[in-house]
This record gives structure tokens, sequence and C-alpha cells, in this order.
């Protein structure tokens, strides 16, 4: 079982966040624009400088080059980066027939130009370039921000089905209430400079 373990992180105004995310399963992360949500994301993908702890199944982040630890912990920020012209650069030829039907996609989408994609578009396709990186740890940064509500749940539905079978320990960071009460196994909130847990899921 890989478990992403945070012990005593701090980064930016949030201190002291200590908990774990057991393989499989999906923590939410929610509070205020500006309270430092993405930044704890990227302290965990060891993007930013950060104090404290962060080991995905024993291994210390600090034990290993970033790209070594990033290939393990994948994050999908807000804003995805794309680097060729066209969509199909961005996935391998042997997965280009097994498009996920979840993401809403005619096949020819691996041809069309990346810069006619729409944001939400975008975003669903960071998802399956993610999942095909097959990390032990997922960071999601508000996944479904673009979406409306019958892609919102068919892109959870299937982020969860791909997460519970390939164990994958995951942060997700929702603003919905109806996602998180979907979505989390557990939901912690940043109050000021701390992460308290919510009672329940909302
Ligand atoms: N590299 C940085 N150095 C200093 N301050 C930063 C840095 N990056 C972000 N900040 C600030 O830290 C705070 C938290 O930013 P963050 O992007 O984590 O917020 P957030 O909770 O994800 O917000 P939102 O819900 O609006 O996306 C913001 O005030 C932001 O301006």
């Amino acid at each position: 079982m890989t478990d992403l373990v945070l012990k005593n992180l701090c980064v930016g105004t949030l201190s002291n966040v200590s908990l774990t995310v057991p393989g499989g399963q999906v923590v939410c992360l929610s509070g205020p624009s500006g309270s430092g949500k993405s930044r704890l994301l990227r302290a965990v993908a060891d993007l930013e400088p950060h104090g404290g702890t962060v080991s995905v199944a024993d291994t210390c982040q600090e034990d290993l080059p970033a790209h070594q630890w990033r290939s393990r912990v994948v994050m999908v920020p807000a804003d995805s980066q794309w680097w060729f012209d066209e969509v199909g650069g961005h996935f391998p030829d042997h997965v280009k027939a097994d498009l996920p039907s979840a993401l809403g996609f005619p096949p020819e989408v691996l041809e069309w130009s990346v810069s006619r994609l729409s944001s939400g578009e975008r975003q669903r396709l960071a998802l399956w370039r993610a999942l095909l990186l097959e990390p032990e740890v997922l960071l999601l940064d508000e996944p479904t921000a673009n979406l409306d509500n019958d892609s919102t749940e068919a892109i959870e539905t299937w982020l969860l089905e791909e997460i519970r079978r390939r164990q994958i320990a995951v942060l997700w960071v929702a603003h919905d209430v109806g996602q998180i009460h979907r979505v989390a196994d557990a939901h912690y909130r940043i109050l000021g400079t701390s992460l308290e847990r919510a009672d329940g899921s909302d």
C-alpha cells in the first residue's frame, strides 16, 4: 500500500500540516481563495521550498532528485502545460487507441491542435496524461473547475475507478461541497495558518 505522509509541512502562511493519504483514497482540500491550497500541492510535488517532511511508501522527498520524485508524485495544476502543436504529441502511440470514453472526445482529438482546446478540454486531457504516467500519488488542483455538471460527474466516476484500481493516493483541491461529498474519503479545510479536519465531509 502506498501512503503519502506529510509531517509538519510548512509552506507560505501554512504551518505544521500533518496528514496521511492511504493508497487508493482521496483527501479533499478546501479553503478560501489565496489560503494556500495550490502552494501546499506544489510543496508536496517538490516545486516549492518548504519545511517539514513528505514521504511516499517510506521514501522521503529529500532522498530523491526532484525529477524522480515528480515521476512518482504527479501534479495536475489548474493550468496544464502543453509543449507540442498537436494533442497526440503528448501521448505515446501505444495508448492512442485507448482514449477513455469518460473524457467525452471523438478519436480525432489526438489530431487536434492544442491551440483550439477549450480550458475544460485541456483539463480532461491533462488528467488522462497524468494517469498514463502511472503515479503513486496524484495532486489534483480543482480538476473539474471548467466542466459542466454532466462532464464533472463522468470525470469523477472515471477518476475514482482509476484511483481505486491503481491504489493511487490523491490530494484533490475542491470548492464544491457536492463534489467533496461524492469523492472524498476525508476532507480537510484551511483555516488561517492551519489545516483542520472538516466534520463529516463538508
Ligand atoms: N512563490 C510565491 N511566493 C510568495 N507568495 C506566493 C507564491 N505563490 C503564491 N503566493 C501567494 O500565496 C497565497 C496562496 O496562494 P495559492 O495559489 O496557494 O492559493 P489558493 O488557495 O490555491 O487560491 P485559489 O483558490 O484562488 O486558487 C496567495 O496569496 C499567493 O499570492
